[in-house]
């Protein structure tokens, strides 16, 4: 029997971010091995039109949970979903729905953030700096509270190249960045944003470095632990290989590469691509909630969810598997056929990005207008390069996180948890990741049928005469123009055509002569 399984067993566990990618994976997770768990709250809003049961029902009836409704059958009843908005000052919790919480929680996984990159900074600053203190505040009124699990993300301090697992100081006191976010208005918020997060991309990892900040902080006596993944794709094992919901991380580009809008990148090949499966997280933050909660360590621990120095992958290598399985496992309806140049050259980039990308949809759109029907190709090019141009930072760049208290967890787990809650990266095999990534990308979030494959090959057959057929024909009016208008030309043409023939005529010779 896993001792990390048994742990939560009878537990009252408070989810934040449980409708989020993650949330969902490490839910499912949480019922799958321990199905005798007393209750999961989760802080939910309303959204889309959805009230939160409709929104739970959707999360247990999606393919996700499949395997947890045959261990756990009575799952809907230990989903108890409480209205909670992270962006009011209260957090919008209701006074009973409050004192349930504080008197029955025993563990708090702590996942809601906006992983948005150009968030405003007051919005930003409200969910992944302020909603945190404000958690820790109730968390330090919880009698029972065993542990309390904070998400941040490995890249929270990614203006440094080496990253140790420590806090590192900010700049500014998360305090202050918090008051004067309650008087200063929007516009002079923007003019300062690009002075306060400095060497920080953007507003999300800098929050997340001050919601780090706060953790250290506001902490007290609690018994806390955060863990830093990276970046964070599809599920490599469980519940099945491949499941992905969102477009963050490599999704959004992957599909956009299998559509044959993106086919070309301004990326480091040999830079290393961090990814992180979700179940690997997942697996990871439940061993942490143990380990924290069981040992109680006397300083908050840092735990990295990395890959890269353990078993690194590169954008290069990544890139040319994802191209290889759009052979095998082609998306429908492409634009173009998949292709992938990397280059971290900023002119190269400007010339792809004019012959690949702007060309194309421009003579799409020409096309489209032609036959009286609305242009949109440009519009979706336009928002496809600003999305790669907030990516790119991260492309571009190598960092080396230390992983020491993740390796020394590994170390104090049972061989049967190891199993059960494996995040050991080393025994991941990239191409087979990569190619049920594609294959999860093109069912749960295209929602393609498999069925459809040979009529997608079908269709890039296709793609790739009309390719063949267009090169053609413009080398052939090329030729023709530069033959009408310069001399020059007509006198390489000649003498080329000419060596030619003199060239052949003295191989027909000898042959000639044997016969
Ligand atoms: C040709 C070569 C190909 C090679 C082959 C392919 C090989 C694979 C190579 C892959 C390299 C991957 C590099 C990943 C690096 C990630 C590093 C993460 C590091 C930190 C990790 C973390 O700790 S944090 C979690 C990550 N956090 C995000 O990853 C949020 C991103 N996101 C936003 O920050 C906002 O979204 C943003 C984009 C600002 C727009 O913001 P915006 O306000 O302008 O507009 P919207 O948000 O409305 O988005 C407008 C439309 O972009 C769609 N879209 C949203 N995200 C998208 C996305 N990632 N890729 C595509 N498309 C995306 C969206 O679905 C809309 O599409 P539509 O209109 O059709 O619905
Ligand atoms: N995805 C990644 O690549 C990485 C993620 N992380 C971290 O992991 C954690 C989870 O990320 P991920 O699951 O990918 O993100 P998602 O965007 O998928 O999920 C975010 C969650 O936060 C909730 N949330 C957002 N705003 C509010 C609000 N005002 N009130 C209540 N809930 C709210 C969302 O609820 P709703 O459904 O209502 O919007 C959703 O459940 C984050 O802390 C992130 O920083 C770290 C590294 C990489």
């Amino acid at each position: 029997m896993s001792t990390i399984a048994a742990f939560y067993g009878g537990k009252s566990i408070l989810i934040t971010g449980a409708t989020g990618f993650l949330g969902k994976v490490l839910m499912e997770k949480l019922f799958r091995t321990s199905p005798d768990l007393k209750v999961i709250y989760i802080l939910v809003r309303p959204k889309a039109g959805q009230t939160l049961q409709q929104r739970v029902v959707q999360i247990l009836n999606s393919k996700l949970f499949e395997k947890v409704k045959e261990v756990c059958p009575n799952v809907h009843e230990k989903i108890r979903a409480v209205y909670a908005d992270l962006n009011q000052n209260d957090l919008a919790i209701s006074k009973g729905d409050m004192q349930e919480l504080l008197s029955c929680t025993n563990i708090v996984f702590h996942c809601a953030a906006t992983v948005r990159f150009n968030d405003h900074l007051r919005h930003a600053v409200q969910l992944n700096v302020t909603a945190t203190q404000k958690l820790l505040l109730m968390a330090s009124q919880m009698p029972k509270l065993e542990a309390f699990i904070h998400i941040s993300t490995a890249f929270s301090n990614c203006n440094l190249k080496h990253i140790d697992e420590v806090i590192y100081p900010c700049p500014v006191e998360p305090k202050k960045i918090i008051d004067s976010m309650e008087w200063l208005d929007d516009a002079i918020i923007d003019e300062i944003t690009p002075k306060l997060i400095g060497d920080q991309p953007n507003t999300y990892t800098y929050t997340k470095a001050l919601g780090e900040m706060v953790v250290h902080q506001e902490g007290g006596n609690l018994n806390i632990a955060i863990v830093r993944p990276s970046i964070v794709g599809a599920t490599w094992q469980e519940p099945f290989p491949g499941w992905v919901d969102n477009l963050n991380g490599p999704s959004g580009l992957i599909i956009a590469t299998g559509k044959g809008f993106l086919r070309a990148l301004r990326a480091t090949p040999m830079a290393v691509a961090d990814v992180i499966p979700v179940d690997i997280v997942v697996n990871l933050t439940l061993a942490v909630g143990w380990y924290t909660a069981v040992q109680r360590p006397k300083s908050t621990l840092i735990y990295h969810c990395t890959s890269g120095n353990l078993n690194p992958c590169y954008w290069g290598k990544m890139g040319f598997q994802v191209l290889a399985t759009f052979e095998k496992i082609p998306f429908e309806r492409a634009f173009r056929r998949p292709n992938a140049d990397l280059t971290s050259n900023t002119f190269t980039t400007q010339y792809w990005n004019a012959v690949s990308h702007w060309a194309p949809a421009i003579i799409y759109d020409f096309y489209l207008r032609l036959t009286g029907r609305k242009p949109r190709m440009t519009k979706l090019m336009n928002r496809l390069l600003r999305t790669v141009s907030m990516l790119e930072y991260f492309i571009n760049r190598s960092w080396e996180w230390s992983t020491c208290n993740t390796e020394m967890l590994m170390s104090k787990l049972s061989p049967e948890d190891q199993r059960v809650f494996n995040f050991d990266v080393r025994q991941l095999n990239w191409l087979e990741y990569i190619e049920n990534y594609v294959l999860g990308i093109k069912k749960y979030l295209l929602k393609e049928d498999m069925a459809g494959i040979p009529k997608a090959k079908q269709h890039l057959k296709r793609l790739r005469n009309i390719h063949y057929l267009f090169n053609t024909a413009l080398l052939l009016i090329a030729w023709r123009l530069l033959m009408a208008r310069s001399q020059m030309a007509r006198n390489v043409w000649f003498f080329i055509v000419s060596f030619c023939y003199k060239f052949l005529s003295y191989f027909r010779a000898p042959s000639t002569l044997k016969v």
